[in-house]
C-alpha cells in the first residue's frame, strides 16, 4: 500500500501507517501545482488544505483513496474523483472543538477590540477609557449559520456564556432547535435581521457560494458582528468591503475567497485585512485537533484496508437506484458467481451493487445483487438450477 502524504501529518500517524506495512512519502510543503509530479504510484494521497485537482487525479493510475485530513472537502474535486473511481473520505467533526474555540476567541475579540487594545500598547498608548466600551456578550442573540458539528458546539458554549442562540441550517427544524435550546430562524434573512452576532459554519458548495451577500449584509443589524470560519466563498467579501464601515459591522475572519495556500507567503487581500480582525486559517490548527484528525486518518486507511471502503466516504452515491435485490443462496465454491454474473449480462441486467456473506463453517454463502431491471422468472429459474446454487429469489 503505497500512500503520499501531501501536508504535514503528526509522527505517529506516520508510524502507525507504517506499521500497518504501508510504504509513506511525505511531502508536507506540496501544494496544489506539485501533486501531478508527487503521485507516481500513490493508492492513497492525504491532503489537509492541498487542493486535489484534475491533473492530480490524472497522474495517478493506482489512486484509489483521497483522505482530507479534516473537514472540509471543497478542495477536492469530488465530481471528478467520482467519475474515476476514487473514494474519497475526511475526518467529520474530528477539527470541530478547536475551530469552536477560535470563533469564541473572535467573538470575544471583537467585543473587547483586544487587537486594537493590543496594538495601542505597542505603540505606547494608553487607552482605558476608549477601550472601556464592550457590550458583553451576555444576553445578547448569536445567530448560527450551519449547525453541524462546529455549529452546534459553537452553540453549546455559547448557551453556557448566557448568550441566546439561534439558528438556521438546511433540516434544522423548530422542533428540533427546540429540543436544542435555540431559536429557530425559517431562512438566513430572518437570522440576519434578528442577530447581534452571525457565525458562519457551513460547508462550501454551490448552494453556499455567496450566501451571505448584499442582501444578508444589509439586512444585518447596525454594528453587529459577523465570524466567518468556515470558507471565504460563503460570504461576498467585494460587499462586505462596501457595507462594513456604513453599517460599523464587525468583522473576524479565518477564511478568505482566493485565500493563499498553506505554503505560499504573501496575503494578497490587505485592502479588506484594515477592515477586519484576520486569522490566517488556522482554526483547526491546534495540537489537539492535529492529534484527533492523525488518528481518524489511521483509522479511515485502516477500514479501507481491511473492507475495500473507507470510513466516512464523501463521495458514495447517497442511495442506490437499483431496484431489484436479488438474493443467491449458494455453496461457498469457485465460480458460483461468475456463472450468476454471465446469466445476467446475457439478459442485460446491470448490478449496481453486490454483497457476499459467507455463513459459519464455510459451506454456504448469499450474496445479495442490486439489479438495475427485473430478472424473468426463466432467468431466476436459470439460476436457481445452475451447480452449487441453493436458490435464486428476489426480495
Ligand atoms: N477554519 C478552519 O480551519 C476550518 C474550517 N472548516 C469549515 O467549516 C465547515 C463546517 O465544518 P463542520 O461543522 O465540521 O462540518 P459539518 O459537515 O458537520 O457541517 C456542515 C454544515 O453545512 C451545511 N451544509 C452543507 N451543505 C450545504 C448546502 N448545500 N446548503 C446548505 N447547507 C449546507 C450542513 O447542513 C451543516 O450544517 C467545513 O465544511 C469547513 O469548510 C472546518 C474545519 C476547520
Ligand atoms: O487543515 C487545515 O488546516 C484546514 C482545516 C479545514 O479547513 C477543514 O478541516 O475544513
Amino acid at each position: 500500500m503505497k500512500i503520499l502524504i501531501a501536508d504535514k501529518l503528526s509522527d505517529n500517524a506516520v508510524k502507525a501507517l507504517e506499521n500497518m506495512g504501508a510504504s509513506v512519502r511525505l511531502e508536507p510543503d506540496a501544494a496544489a501545482g506539485d501533486l501531478p509530479q508527487l503521485m507516481n504510484d500513490a493508492e492513497i494521497l492525504i491532503v489537509r488544505s492541498t487542493k486535489v485537482n484534475k491533473a492530480a487525479m490524472d497522474a495517478a493510475s493506482s489512486l484509489s483513496l483521497i483522505i482530507r485530513a479534516g473537514a472540509g472537502v471543497n478542495t477536492i474535486d469530488l465530481e471528478y474523483a467520482s467519475a474515476l473511481g476514487i473514494h474519497v473520505a475526511n475526518c467529520p467533526g474530528k477539527n470541530a472543538d478547536a475551530v469552536a474555540e477560535l470563533t469564541i476567541g473572535h467573538m470575544i475579540a471583537l467585543d473587547r477590540n483586544i487587537v486594537d487594545n493590543s496594538i495601542d500598547l505597542r505603540n505606547g498608548v494608553w487607552n482605558k477609557k476608549g477601550y472601556s466600551k464592550a457590550r458583553g456578550l451576555k444576553g445578547r442573540t448569536l445567530g448560527i449559520l450551519g449547525l453541524g458539528s462546529i455549529g452546534t458546539k459553537v452553540a453549546a458554549v455559547a448557551q453556557v456564556m448566557g448568550m441566546n442562540v439561534q439558528a438556521w441550517s438546511r433540516s434544522l427544524t423548530e422542533q428540533k432547535a427546540k429540543t436544542m435550546g435555540l431559536g429557530f430562524c425559517p431562512t438566513p434573512m430572518d437570522l440576519a435581521r434578528s442577530s447581534d452576532i452571525v457565525s458562519i459554519h457551513l460547508a462550501a458548495s454551490n448552494d453556499t457560494r455567496h450566501l451571505v451577500d448584499r442582501s444578508f449584509l444589509e439586512a444585518m443589524k447596525e454594528s453587529a458582528f459577523l465570524i466567518n470560519t468556515s470558507r471565504g466563498e460563503i460570504v461576498d467579501s467585494a460587499a462586505l468591503m462596501e457595507i462594513c464601515s456604513s453599517k460599523s459591522l464587525k468583522i473576524a475572519l479565518d477564511v478568505y475567497e482566493d485565500e493563499p495556500g498553506a505554503s505560499e507567503k504573501t496575503f494578497p487581500h490587505t485592502e479588506l485585512a484594515q477592515l477586519i480582525t484576520g486569522t490566517h486559517h488556522i482554526g483547526a490548527s491546534t495540537q489537539q485537533a492535529a492529534d484527533a484528525i492523525a488518528d481518524e486518518v489511521v483509522k479511515i486507511v485502516e477500514s479501507y484496508r481491511s473492507s475495500g471502503k473507507p470510513l466516512h466516504p464523501v463521495n458514495a452515491r447517497d442511495k442506490s437506484t437499483a431496484q431489484f435485490n436479488l438474493v443467491v443462496r449458494h455453496f461457498n465454491k469457485v465460480g458460483v458467481l461468475a456463472a450468476v454474473l454471465d446469466a445476467l449480462r446475457n439478459a442485460d441486467i446491470n448490478i449496481e451493487e453486490m454483497e457476499n456473506s459467507i455463513f459459519s463453517g464455510g459451506e454456504a454463502a448469499v450474496c445479495t445483487l442490486k439489479l438495475d431491471d427485473r430478472p424473468s422468472d426463466v432467468i431466476l429459474n436459470e439460476i436457481s438450477s445452475m451447480d452449487n446454487i441453493i436458490k435464486a429469489s428476489l426480495k
